[in-house]
C-alpha cells in the first residue's frame, strides 16, 4: 500500500489508505537521469510506485516534469539509469513496446485527429494497446461512460468543449486498464465541477499506479499519496501533504498552507 520513493521524507506515510489496493511496485527508477545536449534536464533519481498509489509531481516550467514522464511512458530513453514497468526492464525498443501497453499516457496537449469523433479516438488508443477487437466497441463505451461521455460517442472532437475533450482523452488513457496511468496536466481546461469529477475518477483507480504532473497544488493535495517537487532537474522535495505544509518559511506567498509549502521549498533552494 505504499509508493517507495528511496531515500523521500516520509516515504512510509501515506494519507489514503486504499482498501484492496497492493503493493507491489509497477514503476521503478533506478538513477534515472536525462541530458539534452549540454543541459541536465534531469538529475539522476530513483523512484517506485506501487499500485493503488498516486505520486503527485510538482514543479515551475522548466523542471523536467514531462522529460520525467516521458522517461517513465518509455517514449523518450533516459541518459542513465533503468525503468521497469510492471516487471519488464526497458532495455531495448521491443521491451520499451512490451512495457508501453501496460501504461497510458494522457500528454498535455493531447494530439486530437479532428475527424474523429470520441468514439474513434478511444477506439484507436485501444487499437494501438493491442486490445482484442471482440468487444473492443463495448470496452470503449464503457471508457467513455465512465468520463460521462457516452452520449456524445459520436460527436467529432470539433464539435465538443475543451474540457469534454479532455474527458475522451482521458477514457481513451483509461480503456486499455493500464498499470500505470500518467497524467501530465490534466485537469487544465476543465471547469471546478469537472475537475472535481476528474479526480474521483482517479480515486477509484485501485490497481492502478497514477502519476500526475501539474502545476495545481489543490489537485495533488486531493489525489496524492506522495509528493515529488522538482526545480531544475533537480528533486527539492519527498514526502508527503503534512510534510509538506510544514515547511512554510513565514513570507511565503500563497493561498494556502501546501501551496505556501511549496512556493517555500522552491525559495530555499534558489536562495
Ligand atoms: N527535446 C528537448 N530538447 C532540448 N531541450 C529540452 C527538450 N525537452 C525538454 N527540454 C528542456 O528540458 C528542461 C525540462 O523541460 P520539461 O518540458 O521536462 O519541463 P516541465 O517541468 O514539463 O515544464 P512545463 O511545466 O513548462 O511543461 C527545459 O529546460 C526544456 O527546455
Amino acid at each position: 500500500m505504499k509508493t517507495q520513493m528511496p531515500g523521500g521524507a516520509g516515504a512510509q506515510h501515506h494519507q489514503h489508505s486504499r482498501p484492496g489496493a497492493d503493493s507491489h511496485s509497477i514503476i521503478t527508477l533506478n538513477r534515472v537521469s536525462r541530458d539534452f545536449g549540454r543541459l541536465q534536464a534531469l538529475a539522476p533519481l530513483d523512484l517506485e510506485v506501487g499500485a493503488g498509489r498516486v505520486l503527485g509531481l510538482l514543479g515551475p516550467n522548466g523542471a523536467g516534469k514531462t522529460t520525467l514522464m516521458s522517461i517513465m511512458a518509455c517514449e523518450l530513453a533516459p541518459s542513465t539509469g533503468t525503468v521497469t514497468v510492471g516487471g519488464t526492464t526497458v532495455t531495448d525498443t521491443s521491451a520499451a513496446r512490451r512495457a508501453r501497453r501496460r501504461l497510458a499516457l494522457m500528454p498535455q496537449r493531447p494530439a486530437s485527429v479532428p475527424g474523429f469523433s470520441a468514439l474513434d479516438t478511444v477506439e484507436y488508443a485501444a487499437w494501438t494497446k493491442g486490445l482484442p477487437t471482440r468487444g473492443r466497441r463495448e470496452t470503449c463505451m464503457n471508457a467513455l461512460d465512465r468520463v460521462g461521455l457516452a452520449a456524445q460517442a459520436k460527436r467529432p472532437l470539433r464539435t465538443l468543449s475543451g474540457g469534454m475533450v479532455q474527458r475522451v482523452h482521458l477514457a481513451a488513457a483509461l480503456v486499455s486498464r493500464p498499470a500505470l496511468l500518467l497524467l501530465d496536466e490534466p485537469t487544465v481546461g476543465l471547469d471546478p465541477a469537472q475537475r472535481i469529477a476528474f479526480r474521483a475518477l482517479v480515486e477509484e483507480l485501485e490497481d492502478t499506479a497514477t502519476v500526475l504532473a501539474t502545476h495545481l497544488v489543490e489537485d495533488v493535495r486531493a489525489l496524492s499519496d506522495e509528493i515529488m517537487v522538482l526545480d531544475a532537474g533537480q528533486v527539492r522535495f519527498r514526502g508527503n501533504t503534512a510534510e509538506l505544509e510544514v515547511q512554510v518559511s513565514p513570507d511565503a506567498p500563497g493561498d494556502n498552507q501546501l501551496e505556501r509549502g511549496y512556493m517555500s521549498v522552491l525559495s530555499q533552494e534558489q536562495s
